[in-house]
């Protein structure tokens, strides 16, 4: 398949150096300096050896035409994306975490899909990720697509898991439970993951805003939190995407995270009120790009 990932980031360098290997891949980046480096080096990925070569280009030079395109840029640049000329007709598959992004990415492109992303990634330099997690990609499309599943298909491999996912909502709300919890309690406290399992009184708090986002998303309290304690598990020694933008003085997602469980609203909650308040706190404290 030929497709565009915009963002050369940490998911951005991981999905493009996955699919290059299999796929022609054209990564859009900001800066000609990434652009020249990925056009000279193509992509490392640690612990992997070999890198994959992609073509690199700059965002506002538009884009080429691709089977797909996968944007993988922060909420907070999501704006500047939407705003260009994404190609009618082709389906644009949207890997932000958290909702927030749902309902602009429908008026913004005609063929809106999105994902989650279970991989930790770290990008190391402007060619080079480091893949601190594997997991899975899950796709959903929007509105009713067919050419989904055979995409999903033809992405899919066992180093790189890709599943299409029937119901976009279930897809990106169960995720979006997860990270409501961890993200914000890990950037809180500047702990790993492991925190929520291993400290009572942050085990206490993530409860709480389980409970207040399974109620004001209408999922399963018991399985979800289940499955929230599994990923902590798993991710123990990782730092939460939320906790590194902390770390470098970068705005994080929290608005498009726990801020759209209060704006859903519907039931009281004050732990996601209190928890959004904390890391907009933290985030002037440590203000660069704010
Ligand atoms: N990292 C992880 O392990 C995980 C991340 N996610 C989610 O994936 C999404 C991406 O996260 P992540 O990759 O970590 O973020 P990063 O900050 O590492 O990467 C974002 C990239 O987007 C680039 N960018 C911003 N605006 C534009 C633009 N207009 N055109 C082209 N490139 C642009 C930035 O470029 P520049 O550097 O030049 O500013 C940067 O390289 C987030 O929603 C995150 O929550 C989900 C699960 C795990
Ligand atoms: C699952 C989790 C919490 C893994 O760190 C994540 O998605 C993130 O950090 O954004």
């Amino acid at each position: 398949m030929n497709i565009g990932v915009i963002g050369a980031g940490s998911i951005g360098l991981l999905v493009s150096y996955y699919l290059g290997r299999e796929h022609q891949v054209h990564v859009y980046v900001n800066r000609e300096e990434q652009k020249d480096g990925l056009s000279r080096n193509g992509i490392t990925c640690l612990p992997k050896e070999d890198p994959t070569s992609v073509q690199a280009h700059l965002t506002n030079e538009g884009y080429h035409n691709h089977d797909v395109l996968i944007v993988t840029v922060k909420q907070s640049h999501l704006d500047d994306v939407l705003v260009t000329d994404l190609p009618d007709g082709t389906p644009v598959l949207f890997l932000q975490n958290g909702m927030g992004h749902v309902e602009k990415v429908q008026t913004a492109c005609d063929v809106p899909w999105v994902g989650v992303v279970e991989h930790g990634a770290l990008k190391m330099g402007d060619t080079e990720v480091h893949h601190t997690g594997k997991g899975k990609i899950a796709i959903a499309s929007i509105a009713p697509d067919e050419r989904i599943t055979e995409t999903a298909a033809s992405l899919n491999t066992n180093d790189f898991p890709i599943e299409f996912h029937e119901d976009y909502y279930d897809m990106l709300s169960s995720k979006l439970v997860v990270n409501t919890v961890i993200n914000p309690l890990t950037a809180l406290f500047g702990l790993k993951n492991g925190s929520i399992l291993t400290n009572p009184y942050i085990n206490e708090l993530a409860e709480k805003l389980c409970e207040e986002a399974c109620s004001v998303l209408e999922r399963s309290f018991s399985y979800e939190w289940n499955r929230l304690q599994k990923i902590a598990d798993n991710t123990k020694a990782n730092q939460s995407s939320m906790l590194k933008d902390i770390i470098e003085g970068r705005r994080t997602e929290i608005d498009a995270i726990s801020g759209y469980i209060i704006e859903k609203g519907g039931h009281p909650v004050p732990y996601h009120r209190f928890i959004v308040k904390a890391i907009h706190a933290l985030e002037a404290e440590n203000r660069r790009d704010l």
